[in-house]
């Protein structure tokens, strides 16, 4: 008999490398759940890899059908966890790591209250900003409201998640997440 997993969240500001950290985690005892989303795949994303890339009617489908653990609109797209997938894999003694935004992030402790709640940090918004930056894939219109929406999920993210952790030096942020979801 093998015990079940646990579920944790990982959120933090687009481009804080919440995406480099948890690709990162080990995956012996851990899965990251692949959302489903409207937003259109990006250069070299495989659906059912990055995400499960579908239709904004199928999406509403399956809210109707309340398949999703959580779902939110995040810069006009929907993205949802599936929750037949999360709870497989519990059910089979795997962790469960979800990369969702601070929305999603509070359906699931309110649902999961067991949950790890994990929030990745920027060393300072300059920072952050050089990241998105660097990813040379938004617009100027774009980065600008990711900054904006970055304060207001740092806030949200400060009153209801349990770990926090500053992604500064890369090796360490993977290690301290590690350690928490190890410990927890
Ligand atoms: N609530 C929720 N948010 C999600 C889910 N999947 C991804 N997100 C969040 O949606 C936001 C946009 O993700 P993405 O389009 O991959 O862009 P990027 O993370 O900014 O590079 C990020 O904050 C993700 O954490 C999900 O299943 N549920
Ligand atoms: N500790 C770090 N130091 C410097 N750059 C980083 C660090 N972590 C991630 N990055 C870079 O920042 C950018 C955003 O990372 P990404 O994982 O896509 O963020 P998110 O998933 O939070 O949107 C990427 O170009 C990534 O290589």
């Amino acid at each position: 008999m093998s015990s079940k997993g646990k579920l944790f969240v990982v959120s933090g500001p687009s481009g804080v490398g919440k995406g480099t950290i948890v690709r990162r985690l080990d995956k012996t005892d851990a899965v990251l759940s692949v959302s489903a989303t409207t937003r259109q795949p990006g250069k070299g994303e495989k659906d059912g890899i990055d995400y499960w890339f579908i239709s904004r009617s199928e999406f509403e489908e399956r809210i109707e059908k309340g398949m999703f653990l959580e779902y939110a609109e995040v810069f006009g797209n929907l993205y949802g966890t599936p929750t037949d997938k999360t709870q497989e894999a519990v059910e089979s003694g795997k962790n469960v790591i979800l990369e969702i935004d601070v929305q999603g992030g509070l359906q699931v402790k309110k649902k999961w209250p067991e949950a790890g709640m994990i929030f990745i940090m920027p060393p300072d918004m300059l920072e952050l900003e050089k990241r998105i930056r660097n990813r040379a894939r938004d617009s100027e219109e774009t980065i600008r409201k990711r900054l904006e929406e970055a304060e207001k999920e740092i806030e949200i993210g400060k009153k209801n998640y349990q770990h926090f952790v500053v992604n500064n030096v890369l090796d360490e942020a993977v290690s301290e997440v590690q350690e928490i979801i190890n410990s927890h």
